[in-house]
C-alpha cells in the first residue's frame, strides 16, 4: 500500500510539499492525494520563501554573511538561467544534465575521460529517448553539447561542477571555472557534503557560489538541498533556489556543514547498519527491516545505488581510511569512536555498487540494477568477525529498524540546534523527496513526533548504555529539552529551538 501510494503520488505531483504530505498522512487515502494536489503549489512555495528569509536573516545577525558590495536586497531577485553547463558525466552529473535538458535549458556538457563521455553521451541519450517514448515526442537532443574542453562552458550562465569527491580536485576545478566562464555566472557544486566556503574562496566571485546537491537518480528524485555558504549572495541561492523549481524539483535552503543535512543525517544512519553487520546481521536482513518501514530500498541497495566510492573518497579525505591511516590503530575505532571499515574494505576489491556490478549485493555486470544477494559477501562478514574476535549474535528486526532510524533522528534534532535547517518540516522535506522517506510515515521528525519524543529519547538511551563507544547514540539536548517540555507537537517546536543561538 506504502508503495502504491508513494508512487501515484510521484505521477499525480511533480512538485509536493511535506506539510501537505503530512497533512494527507493523516487523511484517507483518496481525500489526502486530493488535498495534496490543492495544496502543493501554494505551500511549495510559501515554505521556500519562509527557508529562504530564515537562511538570510538568521544568517546576518549571526554576523556571519554581509552583503556584497553592490548587491542589495532589491538585486537579490532569482535571475534567469538561458544556458547551463554540467562538469564531469558520472552518475549525478548525467542525471543532472537530463534535468536541465527536460527543462528545455540548452547544457554543456563536460567530462575529463574521452572514454567515460562517451559511456555518458550513449547513457544519457537513451534516458531521454525513454522517456519521450510515452509522449510520442522527439528526445530534445539538439539542446546538449558535449565536450572534453572545460573552456566550452564560457557561455553559460550557471554551471553545475559535479566531479569526485574530492575537495584538491573541485578547488582546481572552481579555479579554472571562475577564470574560464562569464564574470556573472553561476558556479553550484553538486558535492554530497564538503565545505561550500572553501570551494567559494578557490573563485574570483564567492558570492556567486552556492550549492546544488541533486539525489541519485539525479533525473528521478525530487529534492534539490541549496546550500547557501557564508559568502552565497541572496540572488545566487534564490536564482538556485528556482532553478530546482523549473526542474520540477522541491528546492530546501539548507546552511553549510559536513553532509549539509541530508547526508549529516544520513552518516549515522550508515555507519548503524554497518556495526549491525559486524554484530552479526546481513545486509538483506538490514534493508527488510528498513524495506519493510517503507523505504524503497534500504541502506544497503540504497549504497549501490548511489556507489560506495564517493563516500570512500570523502572518508579518505577526511584520514579516516586511506594509505597510512590503519597502521598502528585499532581496526575498530578510529579517534576514539567506533568505526567500521567494511564499507572501505569492499572498495579496496573494487565493489563500487551498482557500477562496477558488485558491491552489498551482485548485479548482472557493471550498470545492472537487481541486487542479488551476494555469497562472497556473507564470506567475507564472517572472515572479519572472526578476524577482530566478534561473536555473531542474531540482530532482531526491530534493532535493526530503531538504531539506524533513531541515530538519524537524533542527528536531525543537533542540526536544528545548529540552526542548519529552518525547521522539522524542512527536513521531512528532505528526506521525503530525496531518500524515498515513506510519506505516508511523513518524514523523520513528523515520524518521531508520532511515535513519541520520550519513546525515541528512551530507546537511544538504551542503545547508547550497550554501545558507549558511539556518540551518535547519545540523545541529543534538543530533544531532551523538548520531552522536558512536555513534547510539543512539531509545529511548536521552534519556540524551545528559538532559546538555541543560531550558528547560520
Ligand atoms: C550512501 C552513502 C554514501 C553517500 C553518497 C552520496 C549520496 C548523496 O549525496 C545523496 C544521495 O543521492 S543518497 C541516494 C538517494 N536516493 C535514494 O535513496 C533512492 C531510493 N530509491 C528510490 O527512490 C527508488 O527505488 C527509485 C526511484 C530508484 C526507483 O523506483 P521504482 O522502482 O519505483 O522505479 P521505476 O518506476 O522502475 O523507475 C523510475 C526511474 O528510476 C530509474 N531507476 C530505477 N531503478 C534504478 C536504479 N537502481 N538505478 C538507477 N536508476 C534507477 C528508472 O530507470 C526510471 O528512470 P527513467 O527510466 O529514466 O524514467
Ligand atoms: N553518487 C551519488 O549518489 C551522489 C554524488 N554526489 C556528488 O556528486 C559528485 C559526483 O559524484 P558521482 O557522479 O557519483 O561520481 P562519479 O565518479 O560517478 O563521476 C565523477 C565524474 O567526474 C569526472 N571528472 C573528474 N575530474 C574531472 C574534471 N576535472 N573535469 C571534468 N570531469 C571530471 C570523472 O571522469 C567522472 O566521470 C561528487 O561530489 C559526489 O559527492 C551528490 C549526490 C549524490
Amino acid at each position: 500500500m506504502a508503495r502504491v501510494r508513494q508512487r501515484a503520488r510521484g505521477a499525480m505531483a511533480p512538485v509536493a510539499c511535506v506539510q501537505a504530505v503530512q497533512a494527507a498522512a493523516t487523511l484517507p487515502y483518496k481525500q489526502g492525494m486530493q488535498r495534496e494536489r490543492e495544496l502543493m503549489d501554494t505551500l511549495f512555495q510559501s515554505a521556500q520563501a519562509r527557508a529562504m528569509q530564515y537562511c538570510f536573516f538568521s544568517q546576518r545577525a549571526a554576523g556571519k554573511w554581509s552583503m556584497p558590495s553592490g548587491a542589495s536586497w532589491e538585486n537579490s531577485k532569482p535571475r534567469p538561467v538561458h544556458r547551463a553547463a554540467v562538469v564531469g558525466l558520472g552518475t549525478m552529473g548525467r542525471g543532472i544534465a537530463v534535468s536541465l535538458v527536460r527543462a528545455g535549458i540548452p547544457v554543456v556538457a563536460v567530462e575529463m575521460d574521452a572514454k567515460q563521455l562517451e559511456v555518458a553521451r550513449q547513457a544519457v541519450t537513451a534516458i531521454l529517448k525513454r522517456g519521450v517514448q510515452k509522449a510520442g515526442q522527439e528526445p530534445p537532443l539538439e539542446l546538449l553539447r558535449f565536450s572534453v574542453d572545460l573552456r566550452d562552458v564560457r557561455e553559460a550562465d550557471l554551471i553545475i561542477e559535479a566531479v569526485f569527491e574530492d575537495m584538491g580536485l573541485k578547488e582546481r576545478v572552481f579555479k579554472e571555472l571562475s577564470s574560464v566562464c562569464q564574470p556573472d555566472a553561476l558556479l553550484c557544486t553538486n558535492t554530497s557534503g564538503l565545505d561550500v566556503d572553501r570551494l567559494a574562496a578557490a573563485t574570483r566571485r564567492p558570492e556567486l557560489v552556492v550549492g546544488m546537491h541533486f539525489f541519485a537518480p539525479a533525473h528521478v528524485m525530487k529534492l534539490l538541498e541549496v546550500i547557501y555558504g557564508p559568502r552565497s549572495s541572496p540572488a545566487a541561492v534564490a536564482t538556485a533556489m528556482q532553478l530546482g523549481k523549473r526542474l520540477g524539483k522541491v528546492s530546501v535552503a539548507v546552511g553549510n556543514c559536513p553532509g549539509f543535512v541530508g547526508n549529516r543525517m544520513l552518516k549515522p544512519y550508515m555507519e548503524q547498519a554497518g556495526f549491525l553487520l559486524e554484530e552479526g546481521a546481513t545486509p538483506e536482513q538490514v534493508d527488510r527491516a528498513l524495506e519493510e518501514f517503507g523505504f524503497p530500498m534500504g541502506a544497503f541497495r540504497m549504497s549501490d545505488l548511489a556507489g560506495l566510492d564517493v563516500g570512500w573518497r570523502g572518508r579518505k579525505g577526511l584520514g579516516l581510511t586511506g594509505p597510512g591511516v590503519t597502521a598502528g590503530e585499532l581496526p575498530l575505532k578510529r579517534r576514539g569512536r567506533r568505526y567500521s571499515p567494511l564499507a572501505d574494505l569492499l572498495c579496496e576489491q573494487g565493489r563500487f555498487g551498482q557500477k562496477t556490478g558488485r558491491g552489498w549485493y551482485l548485479y548482472d555486470g557493471p550498470g545492472g540494477r537487481a541486487a542479488k544477494p551476494d555469497p562472497w559477501v556473507l564470506r567475507f562478514l564472517e572472515e572479519y568477525r572472526s578476524r577482530h574476535g566478534l561473536q555473531a549474535r542474531p540482530v532482531s528486526q526491530q534493532e535493526a529498524l530503531e538504531r539506524c532510524l533513531y541515530s538519524l533522528i537524533n542527528e536531525g534534532f543537533r542540526i536544528l540546534e545548529d540552526g542548519i535547517a529552518a525547521g522539522p518540516q524542512d527536513i521531512d522535506a528532505i528526506y521525503v523527496f530525496g531518500y524515498g522517506w515513506p510519506a505516508h510515515r511523513g518524514g523523520p521528525m513528523f515520524h518521531a513526533a508520532a511515535v513519541g519524543l520520550s519513546v525515541i529519547l528512551e530507546r537511544l538511551e538504551h542503545y547508547h548504555r550497550a554501545h558507549l563507544d558511539i556518540p551518535q547514540l547519545q540523545p541529543s539536548p534538543l530533544l531532551r529539552r523538548l520531552v522536558a517540555s512536555g513534547s510539543p507537537p512539531l509545529q511548536k517546536w521552534r519556540e524551545v529551538i528559538r532559546s538555541v543561538r543560531s550558528q547560520l
